[in-house]
Formats: structure tokens, C-alpha cells, sequence
């Protein structure tokens, strides 16, 4: 099975990130998610994260950082995700494809809510705070 190389993107405003409900008929459908999506060919993690960013939730990303990369099999796919934290924005980011959307304090972020993967996305905010 190949690894889908996703761009993801933790947009931080003090103590809360914005977080999106991925829609039912998606790989991993219903739960939360940190927006992003895959990393075209040819395209380098950045310039995917801000294409889909803008695409998605319609901010434009002006400063980004690595905040961890994580490696995950869900026996139906095999995902990288390359995580960065947004650190400074053009935009008030929205659910531009309709998809709920919302500010949520770190401090009650639930990993039940997200895929599996993101666990180690949750544990790196946590300790990082
Ligand atoms: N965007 C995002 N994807 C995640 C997270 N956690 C996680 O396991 N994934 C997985 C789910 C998907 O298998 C893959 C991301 O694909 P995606 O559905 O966002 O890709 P995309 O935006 O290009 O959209 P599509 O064309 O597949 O609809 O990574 C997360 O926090 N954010
Ligand atoms: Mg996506």
C-alpha cells in the first residue's frame, strides 16, 4: 500500500485551535479534523498547505512551522501527515465547503472526536502549550 503524503494545518489563536467535522462519505467521515489534504505531485508540503487552506477555509497562510510528522496505517490507507502550526494569516478562516467548523480551547479537544492519528497531534499541543 502506498503512504497519502497530507498537508495538515494547526491554526492556533491563543489557547484555541479551529478545527472542522469531515463529512460522512470521507475516509474517516465524522470526525474532526485539522484542515488540509494531499500534497499534490510535484508540490512541497507548504505550498500544498496553502492551497488547500485556502481552498477549504479560505485564509491565505503567511507564516508556518513544522510541529510534528506522523506516520499512520488504518488498514484501509496509510497516511503521513506533515503537520504544521499557523502562525500568522491573512483571512477569518470558515467552512468554505459548507463543512461545520469551529474555535476550540486545547484544553478540550477529545482524541475520541478525531482520527487515530491525531492523537500524537493532541499530545505535541498539549505539551507545546
Ligand atoms: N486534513 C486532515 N486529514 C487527516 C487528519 N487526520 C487524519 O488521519 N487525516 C487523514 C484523513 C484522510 O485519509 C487524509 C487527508 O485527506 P483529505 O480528505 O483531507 O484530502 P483532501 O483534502 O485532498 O480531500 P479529498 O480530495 O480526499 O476529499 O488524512 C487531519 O487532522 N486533517
Ligand atoms: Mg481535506
Amino acid at each position: 500500500m502506498n503512504t497519502v503524503q497530507v498537508a495538515v494545518g494547526v491554526i492556533r489563536r491563543a489557547d484555541d485551535v479551529f478545527i472542522c467535522l469531515r463529512s460522512e462519505h470521507q475516509h474517516q467521515g465524522g470526525k474532526w479534523e485539522f484542515p488540509g489534504g494531499k500534497i499534490d505531485h510535484g508540490e512541497s508540503v507548504v505550498e500544498a498547505l496553502k492551497r488547500e487552506l485556502q481552498e477549504e477555509i479560505g485564509i491565505s497562510v503567511i507564516r508556518c512551522r513544522p510541529l510534528i510528522e506522523i506516520t499512520h496505517d488504518y488498514g484501509d490507507k496509510r497516511v503521513a501527515l506533515l503537520v504544521r502550526e499557523v502562525l500568522d494569516f491573512n483571512g477569518e478562516p470558515h467552512g468554505v465547503e459548507g463543512q461545520q467548523h469551529k474555535w476550540c480551547p486545547i484544553d478540550s479537544l477529545n482524541p475520541a472526536d478525531f482520527p487515530t492519528a491525531n492523537v500524537a497531534i493532541l499530545d505535541a499541543l498539549t505539551t507545546s502549550k
